[in-house]
């Protein structure tokens, strides 16, 4: 028996011994590791810390209180949500797998430290976690070991495809980011434009400033070029004093020149260096894809030759690879600033065009078209000037010009009692654009005291379908105030019914080249006929344009037309004319002829 007890006994001491062995290994190895231990007890929602699990945040320890609140509030805001959702899914899983998950915790100092949890739960037999146990581990040093390296490998990136002066694209990376331009301008069928730029005399300012000033000016022109261009396209510096610009989606070959200019016009403002003021004039070769080259190589190298060509043109100008395409940029250049000279003269005349109801043979209105009255040239036709005005903004400026004019005319007409109609005002897509269009309107209504009813803004089918949404909002406000609207040029635009539908219009114009070979063309009479009585089922007016000849007139009224504008009645006439003719009123007693 005593020997039973004294075996029990030192069992139990040997049992005790390897006990505290364990503990102390557990211990050590808790210390060595160097990370802090926490215990969760799910039931009372009390959390030990071990001394680590405090020191690593920066308390003393017994300071943080032994709650799960506790974990959650030292969290970082942006981790808190998925701390949270991570320890929910893991005490969901009953028991399978281990918990892991990284987050920031807060310090008693502020700073955050980068820990990753590691840990594993106790479930009870209905699955139910009761205990969960981990260690936190600070990770902050690897952490931020790895964000310098991602550092120093981006920034090695950089290096390798930047210049190192001006932080612009180099030849490498400008050479890629061409040949993207290239592939993308393929699969959409579009055009792209290459600029390359050589500052003119820039030697001498090296050589006789200094290279730091010479640095100092490449810099400012990186900094003006970034200023003119849009976001999206790419500037690059090859070497020494050459810089390229890549503008895709280029819509027409003029737009290159265009931007050349504007770079010149920035650049000519003085460089300051040191107390010195540097004149800076630039030489700008252009090439465009497809036409000048479809590879980046032969884009650069022919841009280049055209930038040699600009030099040897004196310097401080512009060149396209095509020597067409130079003298049409000039000429556009030219014509641009006659036109600015032209409104600030008021050069502009306006012109009506009688429109005629074929059947009662009465005048129902007229169009306004405008002319220009040049001094030397003479009058010159609105082919001639209204795409270049309309692609520098300026027929915004010739468009209310017209507006004014006519309606102060047909408001002084009215007045004096000789019913000239409807006046017809063409109305330009940038127009349409100008947030201020109907204050303009109404001002120049009530300026010239005439009524909205009077008049009649046609929009060519063709602009309103390059934005159909916007052009329905700014539509309808002019609809608002009163002032009716046509589809001019209809049937050249492919509008789609259902906007058609929508739009506030109560009239179609058929375009003149539907009418030109009336009525002999079998397919401009299947077409007019069905833009015809398309019009009347959606209950609109029908006016039929450039109708030249009886026969034409004789077939469209035979069809469902009865209002027409053409050289048969008249052209366009200046308004000393239109008076006289409508002093006369010939149209008012005369017989309705096609009845
Ligand atoms: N061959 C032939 N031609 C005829 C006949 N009847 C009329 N025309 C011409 O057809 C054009 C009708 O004007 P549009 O379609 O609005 O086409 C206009 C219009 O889109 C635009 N335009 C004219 N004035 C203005 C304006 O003040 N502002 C804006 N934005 N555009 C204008 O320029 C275009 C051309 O104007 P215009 O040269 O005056 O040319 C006018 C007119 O002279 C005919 O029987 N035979």
């Amino acid at each position: 028996m005593i020997d039973t007890i004294r075996n029990s006994r030192s069992e139990l001491i040997t049992k005790q011994t390897e006990l505290e062995e364990e503990k102390e290994r557990f211990k050590l190895a808790i210390d060595g590791a160097n990370d802090g231990l926490w215990d969760w007890n799910l039931k009372t929602n009390e959390v030990y810390h071990s001394p680590r699990f405090e020191t690593m945040l920066g308390y003393q320890v017994g300071e943080l209180p032994n709650s799960i609140e506790c974990w959650s509030e030292l969290l970082h805001p942006e981790d808190t949500e998925q701390a949270h959702r991570r320890v929910k899914e893991y005490l969901g899983t009953k028991g399978e797998g281990r918990y892991e998950n990284t987050f920031r915790m807060r310090t008693k100092s502020g700073d955050w430290r980068w820990i990753t949890g590691r840990g594993k739960a106790l479930f009870d037999e209905t699955g139910t976690a009761v205990r969960f146990v981990g260690f936190n581990t600070d990770i902050t040093k690897l952490i931020m070991q790895q964000k310098e390296l991602r550092h120093q490998r981006d920034t090695l990136q950089f290096q390798a495809s930047h210049d190192a002066l001006t932080d612009l694209a180099n030849r490498t990376l400008f050479t890629y980011q061409l040949e993207q331009g290239i592939d993308k301008a393929v699969r959409d069928n579009s055009k792209l434009a290459l600029l390359f730029i050589d500052l003119d005399h820039f030697k001498e300012i090296n050589d006789s400033l200094g290279h730091r000033t010479g640095d100092e000016v490449l810099k400012t022109v990186t900094l003006r070029l970034k200023q003119t261009v849009r976001a999206k396209d790419a500037i690059a510096r090859l070497g020494g004093d050459e810089f390229t610009i890549l503008i895709e989606d280029l819509k027409q070959d003029q737009d290159a020149s265009r931007l050349a200019e504007k770079i010149q016009h920035k650049l000519s403002n003085p460089i300051i260096v040191d107390n010195h003021e540097l004149y800076i004039t630039i030489s700008i070769g252009i090439s465009i894809y497809p036409d000048n080259g479809k590879t980046s190589k032969d884009l650069l190298k022919n841009a280049d030759a055209a930038m040699y060509k600009a030099k040897s043109e004196g310097r401080n100008n512009f060149q396209y690879y095509s020597a067409e395409m130079t003298a049409q940029a000039f000429e556009r250049v030219q014509m641009e600033t006659r036109l600015r000279m032209a409104i600030e003269n008021d050069e502009f005349v306006v012109f009506y065009q009688p429109q005629f109801n074929g059947v009662s043979n009465r005048l129902v209105g007229m169009e306004a078209l405008v002319r220009w009255q040049d001094p030397s040239l003479g009058l010159i036709f609105p082919s001639q000037f209204i795409p270049i005005a309309e692609s520098t903004g300026l027929i915004v400026e010739i468009d209310r010009l017209v507006m004014k004019k006519a309606v102060a005319q047909f408001s002084e007409w009215y007045r004096k009692g000789l019913q000239p109609g409807t006046l017809s005002l063409n109305l330009s897509m940038r127009q349409l654009q100008r947030k201020d269009l109907v204050e303009f309107l109404l001002a120049s209504l009530e300026g010239a005291d005439c009524s909205p009813e009077w008049l009649e803004m046609e929009i060519t089918e063709g602009h309103v379908m390059e934005n159909p949404e916007e052009a329905i909002k700014v539509l309808s406000k002019i609809d608002s105030i009163g002032i009716k609207l046509a589809l001019d040029d209809f049937g050249t635009g492919y509008s789609s019914l259902s906007y058609l539908k929508r739009l506030p219009i109560t009239k179609l114009k058929i375009d003149r080249s539907f009418i030109k070979d009336l009525p002999n063309d079998t397919e401009d009479k299947a077409i007019s006929k069905a833009v015809i009585a398309l019009a009347k089922s959606l209950d609109l007016e029908i006016l039929a344009e450039g109708v030249e000849t009886i026969d034409q007139i004789e077939f469209l009224v035979e069809n469902g037309c009865e209002v027409f504008q053409g050289f048969f009645y008249s052209k366009p006439i200046p308004v000393s004319e239109m008076e006289a003719y409508l002093e006369k009123k010939t149209w008012i007693d005369a017989e309705p002829s096609f009845v």
